[in-house]
């Protein structure tokens, strides 16, 4: 749900630059987001001075019914799967986002699966970077993004991290390794990875396709997710804390703003 606040009348309403962030899990997604706020000085202000906010996919976990907690507790239940996701308040939030309005947020709970009381208040930023596993899945959310970001990390160290992570939600080890087997990897495989290559590939057809002969070549590759942000460059400085095996893919987008 939606609230506006009396914030609003003392600031004008400007449209955010929406950046979208996405990656495999553990990937680095949230460490990203949170190092793009520290280099940018935006992470010790308070909300009046702030004008980055970072928003995650996880947020919008469904409630689950018991029957599916149940599951969930014995890493039977698939959260990789788009439906995993509220989407439609995932959609609508967005809206409202970047339409400049106050919104309000659900936190999530690892540990027990569930939606917590307490909600995230989100105000209107210059720039708002919404981060998840799916956050590129649905063509209305992706066309909202000004600019997408991919934190593309080797799936060793994805997993390593996943198990310590999720050892700390209190799960154990041959839960979380059958989770990741049966859900995370295939899903992974065909909502993220094919997807992805499908969605490019529309994309051509859709028209971009002259964009994308004319747009010409970035660091030697064409243009898409194609610039790494740890390659040598401009951006070194940017992501010389980013870990060995990591990588932040940069598709800038067509979408006027
Ligand atoms: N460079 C790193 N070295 C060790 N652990 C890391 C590193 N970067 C991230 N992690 C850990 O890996 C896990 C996943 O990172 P996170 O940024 O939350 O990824 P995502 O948001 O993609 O799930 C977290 O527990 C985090 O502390
Ligand atoms: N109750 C839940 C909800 C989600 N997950 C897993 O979290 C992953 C997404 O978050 P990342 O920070 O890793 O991007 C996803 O792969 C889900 O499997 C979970 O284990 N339990």
């Amino acid at each position: 749900m939606t609230t506006i606040r009396p914030f609003e009348m003392e600031r004008p309403r400007h449209r955010p630059f929406l950046i979208g962030v996405s990656g495999g899990t553990a990937s680095g997604k949230s460490t990203v987001c949170a190092k793009i706020m520290e280099l940018l000085g935006q992470n010790k202000v308070d909300h009046h001075q702030r004008k980055v906010a970072i928003v995650s996919q996880d947020s919008f976990y469904r409630v689950l019914t018991l029957d599916q907690k149940a599951k969930a507790l014995k890493g039977q239940y698939n959260f990789d799967h788009p439906d995993a996701f509220d989407n439609e308040l995932m959609y609508r939030t967005l809206k409202d986002i970047v339409e400049g309005s106050v919104v309000e947020v659900p936190t999530y709970d690892f540990v027990t699966h569930s939606r917590l009381q307490d909600r995230i208040t989100v105000y209107p930023a210059d720039v708002v970077l919404f981060e998840g596993i799916l956050v590129f899945y649905s063509q209305e959310v992706r066309d909202m993004f000004h600019m997408k970001l991919f934190v593309d990390t080797d799936s060793d160290v994805r997993l390593s991290h996943r198990v310590l992570r999720d050892m700390k939600r209190d799960r154990d080890l041959e839960q979380i390794l059958n989770q990741y087997t049966t859900f995370v990897k295939p899903a992974f495989e065909e909502f993220l990875a094919i997807n992805l290559i499908v969605q490019h590939i529309q994309d051509i057809l859709n028209g971009d396709l002259c964009k994308w002969q004319h747009g010409g070549v970035v660091n030697g590759h064409s243009r898409g997710f194609k610039r790494a942000f740890s390659e040598q460059g401009d951006l070194d400085n940017a992501t010389s804390n980013l870990p060995l095996g990591k990588r932040v893919l940069l598709e800038p987008s067509s979408r006027p703003h």
